[in-house]
């Protein structure tokens, strides 16, 4: 008997990730891996079903009696709601979405290219750990030392190799009603006015609509941190994620210096995300002034919301001949920094001299390359790309880019096409049009 399609298909995907991330420990990554896979065909499972629903269609007759508040999943979990890996004392039984620990999404400066991690200082890490006291500089400006944010990370005993946290709540679609209300912690006008400053520089929030921005903005907790601080161990489990309003992180994997990162930036977002250990030591080389998100928050709302860009750009990066060497999870990240964008025909996508600020793949439509000296170059179509020659040599743009007909394009900026392309950049650079 042959294999199924599907079965020879996920494998090979599986396979790629395990080339390219090349986790030590097997099981667990494929354990991480495989229930991310089925989250997210449940999830898209359950889209399809309640749109059909909604048009009068019941997609699956024999399942016409769930009960949408008790169990809002079609498919069943595999693993029981008390599964005792599932028990957080915070009483999050969250879900992962998808497998590894590698760079974030969140945060410029992760996941660069080859070429850039040699500009990584290896220095080791110089913290010496002690402790300063905790102290109350106003009713809502907590300061914190290590021993404050360790009793954030709860069990003692966590332990790397247990099983991934699973249990029947996900992102919680929307609909599906909860008694889980976010945190709510109220901010001086001057607190607001800082918070919405470093919120906006932050490209994580810009997908979040008026309500969820406002969720979000009022549970997020202000937090001073001393310098020589460790905010984050790599190895604890994930609680918060943060954004940095003030000061300079330096990140550490294994004792060694990979990252840092400043104002407008933002970290802690791995574990949450994925359910697994901190991927990196982040401590204060300056003081800091913070705001975290905790982790249920973290991953209702932020995480809820960048995963329906997932869901809408990541069968069409399949299909994109430069993205074919980007593992699943490269792709997933790509298509939550990903925005869409609309053109009409003769309209000017890109202007020959102006300086690039953008990277972009059609996603429907056609597209005409004009020189001013030469007239028509190319013809783009779906699934080309365009806009990489300004960015990857610091160049002004060396053509014209005219919508032909209606044009849809995904576009990226220069932050995120430097930190998400990953494999493909080397593809894009020896594919230069001007060098042919
Ligand atoms: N090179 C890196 N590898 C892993 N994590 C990094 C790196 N640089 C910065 N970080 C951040 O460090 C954080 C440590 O906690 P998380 O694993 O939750 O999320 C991680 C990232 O946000
Ligand atoms: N022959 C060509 N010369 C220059 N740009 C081209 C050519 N053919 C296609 N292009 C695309 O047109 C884009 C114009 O902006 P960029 O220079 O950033 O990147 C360019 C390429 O993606």
């Amino acid at each position: 008997m042959s294999l199924p399609k599907e079965y020879i298909a996920e494998l090979n995907e599986l396979n790629k990730e395990i080339q390219s991330k090349n986790p030590q420990d097997i099981l667990q990554f494929c354990a991480n891996y495989f229930q991310g896979r089925l989250e997210e065909q449940r999830k898209h499972q359950w889209t399809l079903e309640a749109k059909a629903k909604s048009a009068g269609l019941n997609l699956f007759p024999s399942k016409a009696v769930r009960n949408e508040e008790a169990s809002p999943l079609l498919f069943k979990q595999p693993f029981t709601n008390d599964d005792p890996h599932s028990k957080h004392l915070d009483g999050d039984n969250d879900a992962p979405i998808a497998a590894g620990s590698s760079s974030g999404i969140f945060k410029s400066g992760f996941h660069v290219g080859e070429e850039n991690k040699s500009f990584i200082p290896s220095t080791i890490d110089p913290i010496s750990g002690e402790a300063p006291q905790v102290t109350r500089r106003a009713s809502n400006v907590v300061q914190v030392n290590q021993q404050q944010l360790q009793q954030h990370k709860v069990p003692t005993a966590f332990n790397a190799n247990r099983r991934t946290s699973v249990s029947a709540e996900t992102l919680n679609p929307k609909g599906i009603k909860d008694d889980w209300k976010a945190p709510v912690f109220t901010k001086s006008p001057e607190q607001l006015q800082r918070l919405t400053e470093s919120v906006t520089k932050n490209f994580l929030f810009s997908s979040l609509d008026n309500d969820s921005l406002s969720t979000v903005i009022n549970a997020l907790k202000e937090v001073e941190v001393p310098a020589n601080t460790d905010v984050i161990k790599q190895g604890d489990e994930g609680d918060y994620f943060y954004i940095v309003e003030k000061g300079l992180v330096n990140f550490y994997v294994n004792g060694n210096k990979v990252n840092n990162s400043g104002p407008g930036s933002s970290f802690g977002e791995l574990a949450l995300m994925y359910n697994s250990p901190r991927a990196a030591t982040a401590t204060a080389e300056t003081e800091l002034t913070l705001w975290a998100l905790d982790r249920l928050t973290f991953r209702r709302i932020l995480l809820a919301k960048t995963s329906k860009k997932r869901q809408l750009y990541e069968s069409f990066l399949k299909d994109v001949p430069v993205l074919s060497n980007l593992s699943l999870l490269e792709r997933s990240k790509l298509a939550d920094a990903l925005e869409a964008e609309f053109f009409k025909p003769g309209d000017i996508i890109i202007k020959e001299g102006e300086v690039g600020e953008n990277f972009y793949l059609i996603s429907k439509g056609e597209a005409q390359v004009f020189k001013n000296t030469e007239g028509l170059v190319s013809d783009l179509k779906r699934g080309d790309y365009f806009g990489e020659v300004a960015l990857l040599n610091d160049l002004p743009r060396q053509a014209s880019v005219i919508a032909k007909t209606d044009v849809e394009v995904a576009t990226l900026d220069k932050r995120g096409f430097q930190r998400l392309l990953g494999p493909a950049v080397a593809v894009l650079k020896r594919q230069d049009p001007t060098k042919h």
